[in-house]
């Protein structure tokens, strides 16, 4: 296929490093609270507050399905804060984010979050808006409000195609 074409690749940690961190349990600290009847995962990603005013956001985003393949017309970021996603339920998503080059995404990424796997997105990393799969799904998400712009977004002329590899390719 063409090299606008990305194809879809699973979340790991290591694998989001560049662009973020994984909000998952697994490997995370914690410790019990509460006498024991609660445990808490501790610190499990770098909430980024920048600009003037700025303070935490904590919003439902009701996200509508996309099908695959996915036609890709433009990537965003947030030059003042990160941008953290953790669905409510169950869910298929993708979480789509680019390195950058002076100002231009490049080697986009597709990743596909496995059963209880979150995202913190981090401030100003190019990224795909919320993209759900299968089904209307809902996400907790923390970002930040303030003064400023606190988005910018770069089209994909023409758009790019994301999609699974095809089995044994
Ligand atoms: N615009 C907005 O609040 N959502 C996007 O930033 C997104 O990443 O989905
Ligand atoms: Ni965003």
């Amino acid at each position: 296929m063409s090299d606008r074409t990305i194809y879809i690749e699973p979340l790991t940690p290591d694998a989001f490093a560049p662009f973020g961190q994984v909000i998952q349990t697994s490997g995370a600290h914690h410790y019990p609270i509460n006498t024991g009847k609660t445990e808490r995962f501790h610190d499990l990603a770098k909430v980024e507050l920048g600009g003037v005013h700025a303070r935490p956001l904590i919003s439902i985003f009701r996200g509508q399905p996309y099908a695959l393949p996915l036609s890709l017309p433009l990537v965003e970021r947030h030059p003042l804060g990160s941008q953290a996603f953790y669905p409510i339920g169950e869910a298929h998503w993708l979480v789509i984010v680019a390195e950058d080059q002076s100002g231009t995404p490049i080697n986009i990424r597709a990743f596909l979050p496995g059963p209880s796997q979150g995202v913190n997105i981090a401030m100003n990393t190019w990224h795909g808006v919320l993209t759900t799969l299968d089904k209307e799904t809902d996400f907790l998400v923390v970002d930040r409000g303030g003064d400023g712009n606190n988005l910018e977004e770069f089209p994909l002329d023409p758009p790019f195609l994301v999609t699974h590899r095809e089995r044994g390719a």
